[in-house]
């Protein structure tokens, strides 16, 4: 292959929804074996770039040249059969599926139907690349990080030639990240281009040797991501220093790959203040799942006191979900008293009997569970904040919900077209600052979120970081449950992990550090 033609080229393309540019006349090249980095905040157009190169989105104008020759992309089997793969940051998989099935699936009819064989090279390529996965399993019982995992496996499969990772990395641990990166390193020295996207400064820093910036659907510069500091890349992204983090240039790079820039932003606002009483209780907390894959808790025992900020690290897969599951109502305990909310026993509650008693509840998965993502900003934020007076004798108050909505919309930065905006149509990053600000909003006693600051950018991180250090010293309870060590690190007063369905002592930040949570991520020490 001739080395000055691009893998792929694309010129002067533009998107516009209803008027809303996501894209306006981007140019990028990418060589063989290159990983590129495609860097901007939320909203900034990369996921509606990386959509429309391979085929999801038609652009409005633009033109694409795939190894010198200019191509029509105008659907994902078009750009599979140019040898692009891409992992998108919303799961695209047939849920009821197996791992096997939603991978045959994609595959040419000569090839579909032989499952065994299939299997056989699922299992080689997940050993080759670390990428554990019981191929027997149906999609619906895996964590969101194996979900993830799966959708990795599915472009190895293919063997693509451009591979395009929507932040792939928003659910992985740091060592999990880091073998991602060994494999992507890999993938590309075999000649493989990557386009890979991520808000996450030092990824790319770590990753990539070219980068494009985006802000606001325009490039707005292209660098070498491993010359630059942070503070240069930050300033590139949204056009001005990060506010308030204390945030100075100086040297960065290295090939250490962080899960997350949370340590460039939190950390200065800690108030040393005693915590309260116990506002959430777990005694003794079992449970077997009744799906099969699931993972059994055992007798877990955790206090949460008003005005601290808890973490529960983990692996994907060790029970996050079924914790999450009990503590928020969607399974019942098997006692009332095995979770306390103060003095209230609340494991028989279900959701909206333990919300109006003052249990905020952020799920992991953003478009399965935490907003129905065909109904519109306005409605998503009704369903879990109707108790908020939005409501009067069973009628919706409209002009108060619209005021609460746009509150929401306003304090979090969700940048998007108006509070009737479907929410299946924004960013992804701008989700979860509205899913986060709904339950923030709310002013919870106690709020239980997963993966706070999951594909959110670092200027909205820290927005997020804020509020939730604002509710801890203000007197809520706050538990996080988390596989960013990073982030769990910078705002938890007390963390523990969770490991194969129990949860270790949790110990004050003072006391503990990212080894010995890191060796309980791993079930070593603890049980
Ligand atoms: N189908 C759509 N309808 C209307 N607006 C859309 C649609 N898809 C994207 N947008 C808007 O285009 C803008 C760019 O979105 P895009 O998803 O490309 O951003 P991004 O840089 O990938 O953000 P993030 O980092 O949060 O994922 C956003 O403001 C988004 O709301």
């Amino acid at each position: 292959m001739n080395k000055s033609v691009s893998r792929l080229e694309v010129r002067n393309i533009s998107k516009s929804y209803s008027g809303f540019v996501a894209n306006h006349q981007v140019n990028l090249a990418i060589q063989p074996g290159e990983i590129h980095g495609l860097l901007g905040e939320n909203g900034a157009g990369k996921s509606t770039l990386m959509k429309i190169i391979y085929g999801l989105v038609r652009p409005d104008a633009g033109e694409i040249f795939w190894e010198g020759r200019q191509v029509n992309i105008n659907s994902p089997e078009s750009a599979i059969s140019l040898l692009i793969g891409m992992v998108f940051q919303h799961f695209n998989l047939f849920e009821t599926l197996t791992v096997t099935e939603n991978i045959a699936l994609t595959l040419p009819r000569s090839e579909k139907w032989d499952l065994s064989r299939v299997a056989k090279k699922i299992i080689t390529l997940s050993a080759a690349y670390e990428l554990n996965i019981d191929c027997d399993r149906p999609v619906h019982t895996l964590s969101v990080g194996e979900k993830q995992r799966l959708e990795i496996l599915r472009c190895l499969y293919h063997r693509a030639k451009l591979l395009i990772l929507d932040e792939p990395t928003a659910v992985l641990t740091p060592q999990e990240t880091e073998t991602l990166f060994a494999t992507l390193r890999q993938i590309a020295s075999d000649g493989c281009s990557i386009l890979f996207s991520s808000h996450k400064l030092l990824e790319m820093q770590s990753l990539c040797n070219h980068a494009t910036v985006l802000r606001q659907g325009q490039v707005v510069a292209n660098c070498n991501p491993k010359a630059e500091t942070p503070a240069n890349l930050v300033r590139m992204m949204i056009g001005a220093d990060l506010q308030g983090t204390g945030e100075e240039d100086g040297e960065m790079g290295g090939d250490s790959a962080s899960s997350s820039d949370s340590h460039l932003i939190a950390g200065t606002k800690r108030k040393h203040q005693p915590p309260g009483p116990v506002c959430l209780l777990v005694k003794d907390l079992h449970f077997k799942p009744q799906n099969p894959f699931g993972t059994t808790l055992h007798n877990i025992n955790m206090e949460i006191h008003t005005g601290e900020i808890v973490g529960i690290a983990g692996v994907a897969g060790n029970g996050q979900t079924e914790l999450l599951s009990a503590l928020s109502g969607e399974i019942i305990s098997p006692q009332a008293e095995m979770i306390m909310l103060g003095e209230m026993p609340i494991g028989k509650s279900n959701v909206t009997q333990r919300r109006r008693l003052g249990l905020g509840y952020v799920p992991e998965e953003r478009l399965e569970k935490s907003v129905v993502p065909s109904l519109s900003l306005l409605e998503n934020a009704l369903l879990t904040a109707h108790g908020q007076g939005l409501l009067r004798r069973g009628m919706i108050r409209f002009g108060k919900l619209k005021t609460w909505t746009q509150r929401i919309c306003d304090a979090f930065n969700v940048n998007q077209a108006g509070v009737n905006s479907v929410a299946a149509t924004l960013s992804g990053g701008n989700l979860q600052k509205f899913i986060m600000g709904r339950e923030i909003s709310q002013n919870p006693a106690v709020l239980i979120a997963a993966h706070p600051s999951w594909g959110v950018d670092v200027q909205a991180t820290a927005r997020i970081h804020e509020a939730l250090i604002e509710m801890r010293d203000t007197g809520a309870a706050v538990l996080i449950i988390s596989e960013d060590l990073d982030e769990l690190f910078a705002l938890c007063d007390r963390i523990g992990a969770i490991y194969k369905g129990q949860v270790s002592p949790l110990k004050a930040i003072a006391h503990t550090n990212r080894d010995e949570i890191g060796s309980w991520m791993g079930g070593l020490g603890f049980n």
